[in-house]
């Protein structure tokens, strides 16, 4: 578990303070994926270096499993680093050494036994799908394979925490997604909280379970990453869903639905879940002798769950379309006026 509580990191830029992190409240849960999303220079490499012990916050706490770590003496943080793996964008690995020896580097520095080294290394090779590669130096594989050892080496210490700093930023779409996959069974397999930055939206909706946007050294938005795409408050936040769920509507449709002259009725219809299977439009179309037209839709899966997303264009009397979209909240479909949406 991890929680930031009030945390506040300020730098000194010349004569002037540069306020990173302006009071930040948030907790990571034993198991979860958090994921911190936001877009350049808005706080959070600042965040994440006041986990790994880099940087001290200006005030506020930060605690991993209920212990406070900006507190500590140079000992007992030596003793805690062990605790937190962390990975990095550009994988920080030493091209002098293997393979071999960079994923045991963690392991020489606290001393272990020889053999011990040897045992948890072959394992760890394992674990990421690289056992045959220990000899090999980091300039001779890919990104994604120096990724994996990354990875590797930052769980070669049995960490509870494992960080991940725009760890597959440098990757292309394919390798991002095994490496995405790589650190969901790190997550399960380990029982690994995961706290990662990043500024792809996309990182976050594969395998975060929640999600905090971060503006101007503040949390703006949190919650379920199905809440926060589902439902976003902030602008920020709507910039980011709208990166990567697609529902961008196309230039002709938002003349239509901007032009004062005509009188629509249109509305975004959200199903999730179950909802998504139902013939939910046909039956409303039927059932209030509406003219129903579909302007846009998507379909797409969150967490596992099916969310599919419609614009209509709702034509009829009035009254009969108050009654069907009264109807359609019943069925725990969304329906909201697209009139804000397009503005
Ligand atoms: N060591 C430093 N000295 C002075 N200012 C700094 C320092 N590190 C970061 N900043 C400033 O703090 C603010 C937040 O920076 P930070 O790197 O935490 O943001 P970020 O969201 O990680 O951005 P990016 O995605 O570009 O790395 C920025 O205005 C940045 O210029």
């Amino acid at each position: 578990m991890i929680e930031f509580k009030k945390v506040t990191k300020t730098y000194q830029s010349g004569k002037e303070d540069v306020h990173a992190l302006n009071g930040i409240d948030l907790t990571v849960e034993t198991g979860e994926i958090y994921g911190v999303i936001g877009f350049s220079g808005a706080g959070k490499s600042s965040l994440i270096r006041t986990v790994n012990l880099l940087e001290r916050p200006s005030s506020g706490h930060v605690l991993i499993n209920g212990k406070d770590i900006s507190k500590l003496s140079a000992s007992e943080i030596r003793k805690t680093r062990k605790d937190i793996g962390m990975i990095f964008q550009h994988f920080n690995l030493l091209n002098s050494k293997t393979v071999f020896h960079n994923i045991a580097m963690p392991l020489i520095l606290a001393n272990t036994p020889k053999r011990q080294i040897k045992e948890q290394v072959k394992e760890l090779l394992d674990f990421v799908g690289l056992a045959d590669q220990a000899e090999k130096y980091p300039d001779q594989l890919s990104g994604g394979q120096k990724q994996r050892i990354g990875i590797a080496r930052a769980l070669a210490t049995n960490p509870s925490v494992l960080l991940c700093d725009e760890a597959t930023s440098a990757l292309d779409p394919q390798t991002t997604q095994s490496i995405l996959e790589l650190l969901r069974r790190v997550n399960r397999e380990y029982n690994i909280t995961i706290l990662l930055i990043t500024h792809e939206m996309g990182v976050i909706r594969e395998i975060c379970d929640k999600v905090a946007v971060l503006e101007a050294g503040k949390v703006i938005e949190q919650g379920t990453v199905f809440d926060i795409f589902t439902n976003p408050q902030q602008p920020t936040t709507q910039r980011f869903v709208r990166s990567v769920m697609n529902d961008e509507l196309p230039e002709s449709l938002l003349k239509k639905i901007r032009d004062p002259n005509q009188n629509h009725t249109i509305y975004r219809i959200q199903f999730i879940g179950a909802s998504v299977g139902q013939p939910l439009m046909s039956r409303i179309s039927r059932e209030y002798n509406l003219d129903l037209n579909v302007l846009f839709g998507n379909i797409t899966e969150l967490q596992g769950e099916p969310y599919g997303n419609l614009i209509v264009e709702f034509n009829g009397p009035a009254r009969e379309i108050q009654k069907a979209l009264a109807d359609i909240r019943l069925n725990e479909v969304q329906a909201e006026e697209v009139r804000n949406y397009a503005s």
